[in-house]
């Protein structure tokens, strides 16, 4: 053998071992395929060695693989020749490895990026696929838990502590969007304000804590009687909104009369006392006549202050 053959086989025997120790899993399969190259990452994360892969079917061996899919993308490779990424959030991974690493170990399975390499032979031929597997489960969890995150924070910033309904702010974010929604569609709404009567006398005399006991039950009466597509808010102390959408005043009225008996069946539990309340109504419907949110905003609180002054736990419909 001349010098130049021994340089040969000496650079593809540490090619070779550069192959086999990659932190990155490494397969190659023909048209078939048939699996040609199987990595020292593969060995490793898959628990099969090269000698029992090498030579058999892809997909007889990993039945697991999304066959279907896998075979289209490599068949898409060897027709048009060029590379294809898959990445870890079109779909978490390929081979289900499990997640070795200790600092993001809350994740069961190993996140891959993909990328499948078409490898020319030496008549210009694209025979074979090179199959890339990266590790990005470090990269995945963190932006996972980051989004994760991020939602939380979104949804405390919207919700009031107390009752789990929408806070002001937001609430009223939403009137003003259903407001500007009427503009466009005319699709009609009402507006359902309503606040517990003598309040501060069963903060008096129960203690602070009851009176959040009551605000609690009567936040959750509003919501379990809501649709979903209703929208409640606590908009102060002891005083919500709701929303009604696509709701006529007449229906409005309905809704506000059924909230204002359940109101005034219940029965707040607070240590040995039971308490019972009673809240006061007003409703305005959403027309052309109303020229802003606030002045929605301000019908349904005069209609309120209506039912205040009728002698509490009543429910009025705002009319001019
Ligand atoms: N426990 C509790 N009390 C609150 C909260 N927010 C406001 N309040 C109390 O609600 C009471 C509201 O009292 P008022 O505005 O005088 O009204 P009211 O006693 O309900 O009387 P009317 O509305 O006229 O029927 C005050 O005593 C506030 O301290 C809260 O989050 N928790």
């Amino acid at each position: 053998m001349n010098g130049t053959a021994l340089d040969e086989i000496d650079d593809l025997h540490w090619t070779l071992g550069l192959i086999q120790n990659l932190e990155v899993g490494l397969v190659v399969v023909d048209r078939k395929a048939c699996i040609k190259l199987w990595n020292g990452f593969m060995a490793n994360h898959s628990g099969l060695p090269a000698q029992d892969v090498v030579g058999e079917k892809l997909f007889d061996k990993f039945p697991d693989l999304p066959t279907h899919w896998l075979h289209q993308k490599l068949e898409t490779v060897f027709l048009l020749r060029n590379p294809a990424y898959i990445s870890w959030e079109q779909r978490p991974y390929l081979f289900n490895f499990k997640n070795n690493r200790p600092i993001t170990g809350y994740s069961k399975f190993m996140y891959q990026n993909i990328t499948l390499i078409p490898l020319t032979s030496p008549t210009g031929d694209v025979d074979h696929i090179g199959i890339l597997i990266y590790d990005v489960t470090d990269t995945a969890t963190g932006q996972i838990a980051l989004e994760n995150a991020n939602q939380k924070l979104k949804k405390l910033s919207r919700e009031d502590r107390l009752t789990g309904l929408n806070n002001r702010g937001y609430w009223e974010e939403c009137l003003n969007r259903e407001f500007e929604r009427y503009n466009r569609t005319e699709l009609v709404s009402s507006l359902v304000m309503f606040d517990i009567d003598h309040f501060k006398k069963v903060n008096d005399t129960y203690g602070h804590q009851a009176g959040d006991e009551v605000i609690r039950a009567i936040s959750q009466a509003l919501q379990i009687q809501a649709r979903k597509t209703d929208i409640a808010g606590r908009y102060g102390g002891e005083e919500f909104g709701a929303v009604l959408t696509g709701t006529n005043g007449v229906n409005a009225m309905i809704f506000a009369e059924r909230l204002r008996a359940n109101v005034e069946s219940l029965l707040v539990k607070h240590g040995e006392y039971q308490i019972n309340c009673t809240i006061s109504l007003g409703v305005s419907e959403l027309n052309e006549d109303v020229e802003s949110a606030t002045a929605w905003l301000e019908q349904a609180d005069k209609a309120l202050y209506q039912s205040k002054q009728n002698g509490r736990n009543g429910v009025t419909l705002f009319s001019v």
